[in-house]
Parts: C-alpha cells; sequence; structure tokens
C-alpha cells in the first residue's frame, strides 16, 4: 500500500509560488520535512521534488515526459513554441543530437577567445569615465559572440536594439502585464528576423561557414528525414543565441560577488582555469537562476513508497537542490574552494538541469556558459580594474531571473 503523500495544505498556491519565487519549494522543505510533497498550481495538482535522490527520478524518461509540461506564457516568450525543450523519445534524441554537434573542444575554445575580445573592445569604446552596467553590457557584448559562433549576421548599429529584445524573452516568462507582453511582442520580432535568415540560407541568398549553426540547423534533418519547418529552425538557433545572452545574469552576480568577497576576488590575481572555475561553480550554486525544472508524469508508479498518478504536473527545485543539506556543508555560505576534489554526479549540482545532456534534458549549453563566465571573470580581475560606486545590490527573491536592483555598475576602469 502506497503511504499518503506529504500535502502543502490550502488552495491554489501560484500566488505563492510568485511571492516566494525561488525559495516556495524549499520553505516546504523545512516546514514539511520533506524531499517530495504535492500542492496545486495553475489550478491542477503538482508535485514538487528536491534533492539529488528525487533529480534522479525526476531525469528517468520512462516515468516522466515534457510534452505539455511547460506553461505556454513560457512557451511563449523563453523557450519559442516547437522547441527541443517539449520533445520527448526519438524526436528529442535526433534534435538534442543537432545541438551537441555544435559543443565540441573548437568552440569552446572559440567562444572563450571571442568572449575576450568583445570584451575588450567593450571597454575599449565606452570612455573611461562612463559609468559601465555589467548586466547590461554582458547582453551586448554576449550577443555579439552568440552571433559570431553561430554564423549569424549583425549590424553594429542593431546590436543594442536586438540585445535588449532578446533579453525579453528571459526576463518576461515569471512577469506579469506589460512586462509579459513586451516578452511576447519581442519573441515574434526576433523570430521573424531569424525565420527570414533561414529562409536566406536555404535559397543561398547569402553564406555562411557549413559548420555554423544557422547553416546546420537550417539543414538540419529530424527523425523522419524531413528538413525542419522555418519556424522550428528559428526557434532553435534562438535556443543558443538567447541563453548565451542571458549568461549576462550570472556576469551580474559575478560582479556581486567579486564586491562581496573581495579575499576571494584576491586569490583569482593570475589564478589558473581551476581556481577560476571554482569560484564560476560557486556562483552558479549560490545564486538563483532558474527556479525549477518542469515535467509530468508519463505512467502511474511507485516511489519511496508514493504513489505517482500518470499525468501529474511535477516541478524540479534547481535552486534548492544546489542547496541541500544531504549534498552540501554550510550551503548558505559562499565558498569556492568547496569545489576543490569535489565528486559530482549527474544529479547533485543542477543550475541547468541534471541527467545525461545528449539523451535527456540537460542544458545543452553548460560547457558554454562555464567557458563565458570563466573568460569573463579572468577579464574582471585579470584585465581590467575598476571602481565600484554605491549602489543597491539587494535582489529579490520572486524577481526571476533575479538581478541585483541597481545591476551591478562599476566606473572608472582602466586596463592593467
Ligand atoms: C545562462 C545560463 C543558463 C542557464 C541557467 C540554463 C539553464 C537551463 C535549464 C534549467 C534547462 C532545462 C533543464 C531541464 O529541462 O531539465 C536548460 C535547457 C537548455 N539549455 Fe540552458 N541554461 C543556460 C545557458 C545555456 C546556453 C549558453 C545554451 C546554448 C548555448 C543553452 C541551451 C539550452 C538548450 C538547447 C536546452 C534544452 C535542452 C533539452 O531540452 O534537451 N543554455 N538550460
Amino acid at each position: 500500500m502506497a503511504q499518503e503523500m506529504p500535502k502543502d495544505d490550502g488552495f491554489d498556491r501560484t500566488l505563492s509560488v510568485l511571492k516566494e519565487g525561488y525559495g516556495f519549494v524549499m520553505n516546504r522543505r523545512e516546514a514539511l520535512n520533506t524531499d517530495v510533497f504535492e500542492t496545486r498550481i495553475m489550478g491542477e495538482k503538482a508535485i514538487c521534488l528536491t534533492g539529488s535522490e528525487a533529480a534522479e527520478l525526476f531525469y528517468d524518461d520512462t516515468r516522466f515526459r515534457r510534452r505539455d509540461a511547460a506553461p505556454s506564457r513560457v512557451e511563449k516568450t523563453l523557450f519559442g513554441e516547437g522547441g527541443v525543450q517539449g520533445l520527448d523519445g526519438e524526436a528529442h534524441r535526433n534534435r538534442k543530437a543537432m545541438f551537441m554537434a555544435q559543443m565540441d573542444d573548437e568552440a569552446m575554445d572559440e567562444i572563450g577567445m571571442l568572449v575576450r575580445q568583445y570584451w575588450q573592445l567593450y571597454f575599449k569604446e565606452a570612455g573611461s569615465l562612463e559609468t559601465v552596467s555589467l548586466y547590461e553590457a554582458a547582453k551586448v557584448v554576449f550577443l555579439q559572440v552568440a552571433c559570431k559562433w553561430t554564423g549569424v549576421p549583425l549590424e553594429d548599429s542593431e546590436k543594442n536594439a536586438l540585445a535588449s529584445q532578446i533579453s525579453d524573452l528571459y526576463e518576461s516568462p515569471a512577469a506579469l502585464g506589460l512586462q509579459h507582453w513586451k516578452g511576447r511582442r519581442s519573441r515574434s520580432k526576433v523570430n521573424d528576423w531569424i525565420e527570414n535568415l533561414v529562409e536566406d540560407v536555404r535559397a543561398g541568398k547569402i553564406e555562411v561557414d557549413q559548420g555554423k549553426a544557422l547553416y546546420t540547423f537550417s539543414f538540419h534533418r529530424d527523425e523522419k528525414g524531413a528538413l525542419l519547418d522555418k519556424e522550428t529552425a528559428a526557434v532553435e538557433i534562438l535556443n543558443l543565441i538567447r541563453p548565451m545572452n542571458a549568461v549576462s545574469v550570472w556576469v551580474a552576480m559575478i560582479g556581486l560577488a567579486l564586491h562581496e568577497h573581495p579575499k576571494e576576488k584576491e586569490k583569482l590575481k593570475g589564478a589558473d582555469d581551476i581556481e577560476l572555475e571554482w569560484f564560476i561553480q560557486e556562483v552558479r550554486r549560490y545564486y538563483p537562476f532558474f527556479p525549477f525544472a518542469a515535467a509530468r508524469t508519463d505512467i502511474d508508479f511507485e516511489w519511496q513508497g508514493y504513489f505517482f498518478e500518470a499525468g501529474t504536473l511535477t516541478l524540479l527545485d534547481l535552486y534548492g537542490t544546489n542547496r541541500h543539506p544531504s549534498d552540501w556543508v554550510e550551503p548558505e555560505t559562499f565558498m569556492p574552494e568547496r569545489f576543490r576534489g569535489w565528486q559530482q554526479t549527474p544529479f547533485n549540482f543542477i543550475p541547468q538541469g541534471g541527467g545525461s545532456y545528449d539523451f535527456g534534458h540537460r542544458c545543452a549549453g553548460e560547457f558554454v556558459t562555464i567557458v563565458m563566465m570563466r573568460a569573463t571573470l579572468d577579464f574582471l580581475v585579470n584585465t581590467i580594474s575598476y571602481d565600484v560606486p554605491e549602489q543597491d545590490f539587494s535582489f529579490e527573491f520572486n524577481d526571476i531571473p533575479a538581478v541585483p536592483n541597481d545591476k551591478v555598475k562599476v566606473n572608472n576602469f582602466r586596463f592593467l
């Protein structure tokens, strides 16, 4: 006999999710003393999971599917419709292979080099008296990196407007009212921009290097041998450009962490890639970004004595798993050296999802993210120096993604 699943008593909790944001599952894990509980969100029953054991369950694709799991407001802004995030089985494996084919060592070297190059350019072009917001600057720098790497042509005159439209896609999914509708409008504009390019590449009207994503995605064939329709090809090309632009959120957090932990910053002067990476990993663990991954149970099953009914919306708590006391010592302390000799499993550190890159939904761009953050950190510590003016560094736990209120401003910078 299955035992009753712990319940988050009360009516629909959608408002609590919006109010508590990243803390929603963690607060209930503590109050109910459980890694699995049932609640109601957006008018339906939902199961929340947290911790590495539960993450392993969530990524079992014989029990969970992605079809119909993402809320439509997220598909209409962040993901785009018809993208890899909502696919299962053979269709997912085929599409994911298209992404993973882009992620080789050569690509990582190219991206690291481009990040350094475009940061140099950005700070050279900004007068040294200017105050720069690291968050806003990174959006533009990373759009240039992403376009260069994917083969998407980008005019200098359009980079600021496009960087801002693309950031609307990840700033709007959880937003209400105007901000959300702005996200939908920007989604439709950037889709049009890339759809036109896909058509031009297919018609041979523009030349692109055959290894670039703009080319390979335009000519990719699905599991049945058909070309992707131009809308889907565009959504997938944007599934590279948009999240690369979104790494700017973590650049803001790098800026905040360097400011709050000057001793750690000191250790990074002349540091090698390994030490830079500990700091980056701690930023990805400590600061919030993606709150949950969403799936639906695909069959009825029992786990740890609890019954899971087929079709139930299930949320995996990404933020809370990275701070779960079973896996992390002093999770509330920022401590990069915790990563010295640390044992990673596919499920214990999941800021960008868990499980397998090729066969599951784990983020296709996790290494790209690490390379972009590491090159940025090295640049901020070892290539320039800057002052940090008085500003508001606090951020809201229900603002998704959370970014310090004044967007991390720096001034008086000079090249070392
Ligand atoms: C900004 C930092 C990033 C964060 C926080 C992040 C987070 C995530 C998360 C949580 C997922 C979903 C995992 C799941 O559903 O189980 C995901 C999926 C994905 N990410 Fe990222 N990501 C980031 C950067 C990137 C980058 C730089 C790229 C591409 C270069 C990328 C491409 C993708 C793709 C294509 C998927 C869908 C994978 C699938 O459904 O199989 N992401 N990411």
